[in-house]
């Protein structure tokens, strides 16, 4: 397959916001046109296949700021927060923090404590660059060492010209503020970050297993044991999430990584967002096969999306490719929105009856996140994680 070929599965799992992207890249020549191709997580050009589209439809709450000192962040109140900044300026800029030293405390490390002290005045000389993890579209993950105190972790070094080329400041800085808040053993920890004149380097948690999609991909379906091991990680990740009144909005195998004995690790909060109280969003966004009934209609929706996008989850670790998937987006919506449901022979009949509550097609009638854990598939297979 060529590079610059898209498989139809591929772009199946596009976003709309994607594509828009791609062809603002497209417009003004900038990396997008490297990038359009199925070998986009290996190939030089950013990753633009199997990612979340977006259409805002109302105006976003916007987290506080975060990035301080990147000159990709504002200050509250502040008129410059989103005046673009220019070489010059960013030049002058200090180190950045993104969060105090217990962010570098808990991390899963005995020289964490050590690196905590440090890491404000970090650079990448700090660091030994070890493989290349993965390529997202605005930048590069690694795998490195702390070299004063052998701590390992995941560094995605982004251009800060990139950021501000395609004018995602501010998705950038949510996403970041996100992640940097949210603690819990199933979501990728961001440790912290600093930045240079040229990019913002990212300190991550490392799962070490790599993604859950590639895993699948390789291996076919899961057996019950692994799959609802996944399900019931997975449950309690965005149930956590929940709690904190952040919708993830992007679930699906490319967003997990894996840790060691099957940890679930979820990451990309690219879509994440914060909805408090019995706020509801508009903006549809999500990838096509894992939307839910009320955003296909462009319906008001919370965070029972996320839990709509975890049947879907559920139905692809066990069946290879999600419930609705057809060959265009008017069929696969069209199988949404009728919710076609169509188990092979092989699922299990708890399996079916988890999945089918999680796909209620009113999010009313969802099983609430807290309830996976106990439902007999969970249950049933927990003795064997
Ligand atoms: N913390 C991490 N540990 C291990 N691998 C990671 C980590 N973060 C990202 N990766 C790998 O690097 C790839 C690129 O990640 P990145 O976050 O830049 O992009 P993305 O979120 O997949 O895509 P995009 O930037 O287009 O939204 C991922 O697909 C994943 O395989």
């Amino acid at each position: 397959m060529g590079e610059n070929v898209t498989t139809v599965p591929e772009l199946r799992r596009n976003s709309l916001h994607q594509r828009n992207l791609l062809l603002s890249m497209r417009l003004n020549n900038g990396p997008g046109r490297k990038s359009f191709g199925n070998s986009a997580r290996t190939s030089s050009g950013p990753n633009l296949a199997r990612k979340p589209w977006r259409m805002s439809l109302s105006h976003e709450t916007k987290t506080t700021a975060a990035l301080v000192g990147t000159g990709l962040g504002h200050r509250p109140r502040d008129a410059t927060a989103n005046v673009k900044i220019s070489p010059l300026t960013r030049s002058k800029l200090n180190t950045a923090q993104i969060s105090p030293k217990k962010e570098f405390n808990s991390a899963p490390n005995g020289a964490a404590g050590n690196f905590a002290s440090r890491y404000q005045e970090l650079s990448l000389d700090d660091f030994e660059v070890g493989k290349k993890l993965g390529k997202g579209k605005f930048g590069k993950v690694f795998c490195v060492k702390h070299k004063a105190t052998g701590f390992i972790c995941a560094l995605k070094a982004m251009k800060k010209s990139e950021i501000v080329q395609y004018n995602v400041q501010k998705q950038f800085r949510r996403e970041v503020e996100i992640q940097a808040a949210l603690k819990h053993p199933n979501l990728t920890k961001l440790y912290g970050y600093f930045h240079d004149d040229k990019r913002v380097y990212l300190l991550m948690e490392y799962p070490v297993n790599g993604e859950l999609y590639k895993h699948l991909r390789s291996h076919g379906p899961f057996n019950d044991i692994v799959a609802s091991h996944f399900v019931s990680q997975m449950a309690d990740a965005l149930d956590y999430m929940h709690s904190r009144h952040i919708l993830h909005r992007d679930i699906k195998p490319e967003n997990v990584l894996l840790g060691f004995q099957n940890t679930l690790k979820l990451t990309d909060f690219g879509w994440s967002v914060t909805n408090v109280g019995s706020a509801k969003r508009k903006t549809l966004c999500g990838t096509m096969d894992y939307l839910s009934p009320e955003l296909i209609k462009w319906r008001e929706y919370d965070n029972r999306a996320d839990v709509w996008a975890l049947g879907v989850l559920a139905f692809e670790l066990l069946v290879g490719n999600p419930p609705f998937e057809e060959s265009s987006k008017e069929l696969t919506y069209r199988r949404i929105l009728k919710r076609d449901l169509l188990f092979p022979d092989h699922v299990s009949v708890p399996a079916r009856d988890l999945i089918s509550r999680l796909l209620a097609y009113e999010p009313n009638s969802r099983i609430p996140l807290k309830d996976v854990k106990n439902h007999p598939w969970i249950e049933k297979n927990r003795p064997f994680w």
